[in-house]
């Protein structure tokens, strides 16, 4: 009985990767989509915004700040913040923490497990992501999912007991991470022209923020395989705090081409989600973006992606749609995006695609 349902319960890939040569055909990509390596580098490189001289008031006392934060934005949809006030002594120990957590027994990872009797998938807790096809190429990563915020969503059970710290380290993370959100949310609002809370009040209080955490283990064959595919995030807006030792993560410029993000240590990574790019009619562009795997090393990640509560409705604001630039995108809501996201992920397409007009 179980086995016909099989491929729905992929191995941990880093079970895969101490013992395989070469990666098991569910995870190389078609020939004409294999990934290059080492990709173009970007012929700007991202500004690096100084989240000290942004303010969250109308006037900016920076002007010049905010042309860097505007222009990475258009270009990249995506920016790499300094300034945001976290020592680099707690980033590392968020790494540390989060790698100790994939390094941990087996059976101790299993405890949070995301198989409900080891079969059916639920979104949070460790392992894979969902498989919906047979065919469905799988990414050479295993995850950590868990809603950090409100209070009111979170599973106590959830919370790694193992390391120590992990739990607590994870909690202060989001709160600092939260100050920093509302802080660029309000500068993007004021970018496209919007009232300074207008984003931030899409988040309130009844957002959910929901923590990954990546982990990609060496790859023998890097050349047919992806960390992650490529995607746009489904989120209002992601915060990533990236691996300083190995890259891996590359982004899509307009022009088609992909670039290689470069390291900056004790930077975090900022994109703009596709809710974002709805509500502000396409003046903002959540970047498609896919991570490369390692021969010999592995790399970590841990994504922080700020949602609307699941009843919320999202659509372009009625502020930026008129006669010249009429409505792009149709209007969905949280729960029914979210939705379309795992199923897109799967399939290696956009949700977006799906509400574009
Ligand atoms: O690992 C990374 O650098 C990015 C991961 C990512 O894009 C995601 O989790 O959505
Ligand atoms: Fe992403």
């Amino acid at each position: 009985m179980a086995s016909e349902q099989q491929w729905k319960i992929p191995p941990i890939v880093q079970e895969l990767a101490a013992g395989v040569q070469t990666p098991p055909s569910q995870y190389v990509v078609g020939e004409q989509d294999r990934p290059d390596l080492v990709a173009a580098v970007m012929p700007e490189p991202i500004p690096l915004v100084d989240l000290s001289r942004l303010s969250a008031a109308s006037d900016d006392p920076y002007p010049d700040e905010v042309a860097k934060l505007r222009s990475a934005l258009q270009s990249w949809g995506l920016f790499l913040a300094v300034g945001h006030g976290m020592e680099s002594s707690f980033l590392a120990e968020t790494m540390k923490v989060t790698k100790g957590f994939f390094k941990l027994p087996m059976e101790e990872k299993q405890k949070y497990s995301n198989r409900v009797n080891g079969r059916e998938f639920k979104l949070e807790g460790y392992g894979n992501d969902i498989v919906v096809s047979e065919n469905q190429t799988l990414d050479w990563c295993d995850r950590f999912y868990i809603i950090v915020e409100p209070e009111s969503r979170t599973i106590h059970s959830l919370w790694p007991t193992q390391p120590p710290t992990f739990s607590d380290t994870l909690r202060e993370f989001t709160a600092r991470c939260r100050e920093v959100v509302t802080l660029i949310l309000a500068n993007m609002a004021k970018l496209v022209g919007l009232h300074e809370r207008y984003f931030v009040d899409m988040l309130d209080k009844d957002g959910v923020t929901y923590a990954r955490l990546n982990y990609y283990p060496h790859c023998p064959e890097p050349d047919r395989v992806f960390g992650m595919k490529a995607h746009s995030d489904a989120s209002v807006i992601t915060v990533v705090l990236v691996d300083d030792t190995v890259s891996g993560l590359q982004v899509q410029g307009g022009d088609g081409v992909w670039y290689d993000v470069p390291i900056v240590p004790n930077a975090l990574l900022v994109n703009v989600g596709d809710v974002i790019e709805i509500m502000s009619n396409g003046l903002l562009k959540s970047p498609v973006h896919r991570v490369v795997t390692n021969l010999e090393r592995e790399r970590l990640s841990v994504v922080m992606f700020y949602s609307m509560e699941p009843e919320k409705e999202i659509e372009p604001a009625p502020e930026l749609v008129d006669e010249e630039r009429p409505r792009r995108y149709r209007k969905t809501n949280t729960k029914d995006y979210i939705a379309d996201l795992f199923e897109t992920l799967a399939r290696g397409t956009r949700a977006i695609d799906r509400v574009k007009i």
